[in-house]
């Protein structure tokens, strides 16, 4: 089995100091074809690596090329396996609970094991439970859509719904014991004010926080979703750097320096 998913990510962050998870949602109006938009996602992948706690593709840009983006989805996987790379695929995955299990065997076993899933609970708590197993079992994680980045979230996570999701993802960490656990948690960037309560709500679980860049989350301000050390959370940035001017490769390296350095210092401030 691969080293856990979490271990590996925590063993990444302090070696290489950096919270910094790479998002990779190539579109293809951005490339003159899928060739070209293949070149460039592993060209900015391969460049931005060391800077890079892990990556981040989300799957509906690769879903929306049909057969060929599948395939590029899994020349991006297989070159973030050989560089060491935990993969956070990011496909917000949910169902009843038969499709659920087989979500779960195409994304965290086999050639996806050891990588994490977010995944979608409004279908009920125990739909989780195929995604737990197979995280557990195959040495991965899943990442539950706690409190989403954008802005009209509120519309069905107020009211006290993000709160029991916070509960259901504590109470699932708690099984497996002490440390972290296979069940992490998506908590927008967007919400700065919030990161000290969800922090505290899910003590085991890595936090995944999109928004930074592009949705306008700073890097300065998200010092209360880690740990102590550092650890325990990744801030994601896609638009920002694959696409920080145009496809200028040297652009997309300078954005994932400053957003590593920038998380480094906020840690430290
Ligand atoms: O709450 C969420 C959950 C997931 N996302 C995903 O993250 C990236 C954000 O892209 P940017 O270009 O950095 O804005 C994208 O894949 C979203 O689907 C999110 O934004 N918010």
């Amino acid at each position: 089995m691969p080293t856990p998913f979490a271990a590996a990510l925590e063993e990444r962050t302090l070696r290489l100091k950096t919270r910094l998870c790479i998002g990779l949602d190539p579109r293809l109006t951005a490339y003159r074809d899928a060739d070209h938009l293949r070149q460039h996602t592993l060209e900015v992948l391969e460049l931005t690596a060391p800077l890079a706690a892990c990556i981040k593709p989300q799957l509906a840009f690769y879903e929306a090329l049909g057969v060929p983006g599948l395939e590029i989805l899994e020349e991006v996987c297989s070159l973030a396996r050989a560089l060491e790379l935990p993969v956070i695929l990011d496909a917000k995955r949910g169902d009843i609970g038969s499709t659920a299990e087989a979500y779960a065997a195409a994304w965290l076993t086999g050639r996806h094991a050891g990588s994490a899933l977010t995944v979608n609970p409004f279908l009920g708590f125990r739909t989780l439970d195929p995604f737990t197993a197979a995280a557990r079992a195959h040495g991965g994680a899943l990442f539950v859509l706690v409190k989403t980045s954008n802005p009209d979230q509120a519309d069905l996570q107020g009211s006290g719904v993000s709160e029991k999701v916070a509960a259901e993802v504590a109470r699932l960490g708690a099984e497996e014991g002490p440390g972290l656990s296979s069940v992490g948690a998506v908590v927008g960037a967007t919400h700065p004010e919030e990161l000290a309560h969800w922090r505290a709500a899910m003590p085991q679980a890595t936090l995944l926080l999109p928004g930074l860049g592009a949705q306008g989350a700073q890097a300065a301000d998200l010092a209360a979703a880690f740990l102590p050390g550092g650890v325990g959370a990744v801030v994601s940035a896609s638009r920002g750097i694959q696409y920080a001017d145009g496809l200028n490769l040297e652009a997309s390296l300078r954005a994932a320096q400053q957003f590593r350095d920038e998380l480094n210092a906020a840690l430290l401030a």
